[in-house]
């Protein structure tokens, strides 16, 4: 069985997450994917505060041996700031790996531009991870809200913020004891400036806009504050009028322009976000068909985030179930050797043990049989189309039938 080779860019509360994760379900993702999935690398950037110990995983603080790396297929942004994280991916793009960020910062800055390169290299560019922690926000809005029009999102967008108010209220705790307990925890940024102060809700936002509208709001018009003004007194004397402070991210687009605002607002305990609590995140979406939608989740931490990205790797592998081979992105790079091409009926077409045909093959080919001997038999509706193998087939092994080489086929079908 052939390996899924990811390099992993930060080992850090996320890094850490998705290696752990993978290390886990190892036998999960391999039943999903058909593949091992294998970390053939990590990139930090101070070497001496790590003891790795795993020989068979490159461990260095240098891009430039991750990236010459003989095989890799996916590159995986854990890391913080907008660089070298946008330098890195657009070498990794360009070298044909899929690419998967966890970086909002980055990406809010650049998302675009790498969406067009990893467009313009036919490999995926996951981003599940950039918003909202664990909830599955960016997929949903993709993937599974296609004929609405969103018309507002709105919601709580950074784990930290909720959960320092959530625990200033509760506990009476003060924000620096609140916030030291959120860096314990790996849910604030190793800055934790953009998190008080709103920022990164509002990068968050602003990929958010980009899916939905795509397009972002103007960066100067946004009102973004933070919840880093808020004290105590205040926070106990609106909970004792039966109100919280939430830090709210909101998104509309009205007919010139995207109105996006980031700031706290007081909630009653009728409202939605009321009950969102701790690390929670929430977001309301407000969609023409469907009506409003909730999704709610753990918006930072280790795990939760791991799983949006791993997610995200699942979804690569997706595509190489795809039903046509120029959809296949894992095997993209090798068609030329494993495209193959059927006229007619195969009978008894024998494949040896590192053979397998991917198990979605053209849609006008249909497997007719396998046994257990490996000998299968093909038949196309099509006068001609092509279906991928996944090695070798010795051609004098087909014993009725017509399959040719990829490259032997004339293209004018
Ligand atoms: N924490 C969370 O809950 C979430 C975080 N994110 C995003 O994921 C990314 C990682 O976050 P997190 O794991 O919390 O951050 P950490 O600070 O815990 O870890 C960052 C890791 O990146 C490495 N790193 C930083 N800068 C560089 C660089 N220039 N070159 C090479 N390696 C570098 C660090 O190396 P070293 O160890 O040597 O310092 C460290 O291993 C960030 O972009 C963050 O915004 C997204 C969703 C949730
Ligand atoms: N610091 C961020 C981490 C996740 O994006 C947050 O607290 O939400």
């Amino acid at each position: 069985m052939t390996a899924i080779h990811v390099a992993l860019l930060g080992y850090g509360t996320v890094g850490k997450g998705v290696y752990r994760t993978i290390e886990k379900h190892q036998e999960r993702l391999k039943t999903i994917l058909g593949k091992e999935v294998k970390i053939v690398a990590i990139l930090v950037k101070e070497l001496e505060k790590h003891q790795w110990v795993n020989n068979e995983v490159l461990f260095t603080d240098n891009y430039t041996d991750i990236i010459n790396l003989p095989k890799l297929d996916v590159v995986i942004d854990a890391i913080v700031g907008v660089e070298p994280g946008f330098s890195y991916l657009r070498q990794a793009i360009n070298r044909g790996c899929h690419v998967i960020t966890a970086n909002k910062e980055m990406f809010a800055h650049h998302g675009t531009e790498l969406l067009s390169l990893a467009k313009e290299k036919n490999v995926s560019l996951g981003f599940e991870a950039t918003v909202a922690g664990g909830i599955p926000i960016i997929q949903t809005l993709k993937k599974l809200l296609n004929a609405n029009k969103v018309d507002k999102v709105e919601g709580i967008l950074n784990g930290t913020s909720n959960f320092i108010l959530t625990k200033m209220r509760e506990e009476n705790l003060s924000f620096e004891d609140a916030l030291k307990l959120a860096q314990e925890y790996g849910y604030a940024e190793a800055d934790p400036a953009n998190d008080i102060e709103g920022v990164d809700a509002f990068y968050k936002a602003v990929i958010l806009s980009e899916v939905i509208f795509g397009e972002q709001p103007e960066w100067e018009q946004t009102i973004t504050q933070g919840i880093g003004t808020l004290t105590l007194q205040q926070i106990k004397l609106f909970e004792s009028l039966g109100l919280r402070f939430k830090h709210v991210a909101s998104l509309q687009k009205s007919n010139t322009e995207i109105q996006c605002t980031v700031r706290p607002v007081l909630v009653t305990n009728s409202h939605p976000l009321y009950q969102v609590e701790e690390v929670q995140n929430a977001i309301n979406i407000e969609a023409d068909i469907v009506g409003n939608i909730s999704l709610q989740g753990p918006g930072a931490g280790m795990f939760p985030t791991a799983s949006a990205i791993v997610e995200d790797l699942i979804h690569i592998g997706d595509k190489q179930l795809a039903s046509s081979p120029e959809d296949s992105l894992f095997f993209e790079k090798e068609t030329k050797e494993n495209i193959w091409a059927l006229h007619g009926e195969i009978d008894n077409l024998l494949l040896s043990d590192d053979i397998r045909i991917s198990k979605e093959i053209h849609p006008q080919v249909v497997l007719v049989e396998t046994t257990v001997e490996r000998i299968i038999n093909l038949k196309t509706s099509h006068e001609i189309c092509c279906f991928e193998v996944l090695g070798n087939i010795e051609e004098d092994k087909v014993l009725h039938g017509e399959l040719i080489k990829e490259e032997n086929i004339n293209h004018s079908y």
